[in-house]
């Protein structure tokens, strides 16, 4: 078969990005403009898939689908993936908290091996406001397997 006729390994698959029964979908290009697509722009990529949420207390929680794109080890999560999951996830975390932020500095524990063509979730919570440093804490995890956590220190941008 010629290559341009082979189809990427997911383009025809619908994965479950469905949240939880209390959170509200969460539009973030609304929010912080079309500038997220490295990681949440391509619904139907072979990389990142994506939806994001908030729940009742205004927490944001995202299901994330990791496809063949983003293999590090075999059949599992390139850590470069995995950490930029948290970097986006957890400063939209902090705009959607109302701090307009860039990240400062991100620290990402891999807990376990991410494995792809799963969907798990990414949690979040601002733990602490100090001045310009907004602190967001996060884990992505499915059942009870968490795979990283993060700390992630955004800074607020002045102007904005
Ligand atoms: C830079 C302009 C960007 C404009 C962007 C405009 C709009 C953005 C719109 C949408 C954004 C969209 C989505 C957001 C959601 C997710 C996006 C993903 C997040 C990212 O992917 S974003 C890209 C990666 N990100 C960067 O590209 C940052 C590069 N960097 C800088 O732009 C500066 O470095 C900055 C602004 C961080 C600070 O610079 P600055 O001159 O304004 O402030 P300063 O250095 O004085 O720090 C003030 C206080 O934070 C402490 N502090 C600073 N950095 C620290 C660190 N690393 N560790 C520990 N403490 C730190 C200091 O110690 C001080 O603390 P204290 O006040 O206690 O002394």
């Amino acid at each position: 078969m010629p290559n341009s006729t082979v189809l990427k390994a997911c383009e025809q698959t619908e994965i479950d990005l469905s949240g939880a029964a209390d959170w509200v979908p969460f539009d973030a290009p609304a929010l912080v403009g079309d500038s997220l697509r490295f990681v949440s722009g391509d619904s139907r990529g072979d990389r990142f898939r994506a939806r994001y949420y908030r729940d009742a207390e205004q927490h944001l929680h995202a299901r994330f689908w990791l496809g063949p794109e983003a293999e590090g080890p075999p059949g599992h999560a390139h850590g470069g993936a995995v950490a930029a999951i948290m970097d986006e996830a957890l400063g939209l975390a902090a705009w959607a908290a109302g701090y307009p932020i860039v990240v400062g500095n991100l620290n990402v524990s891999f807990r376990n091996m991410l494995p792809l063509r799963k969907v798990v979730t990414v949690e979040s919570r601002v733990v602490s406001v100090e001045g310009r440093k907004i602190m967001v804490h996060g884990r992505i995890f499915r059942g009870e397997k968490t795979f990283a956590e993060a700390q992630c220190l955004c800074i607020t941008i002045p102007g904005k």
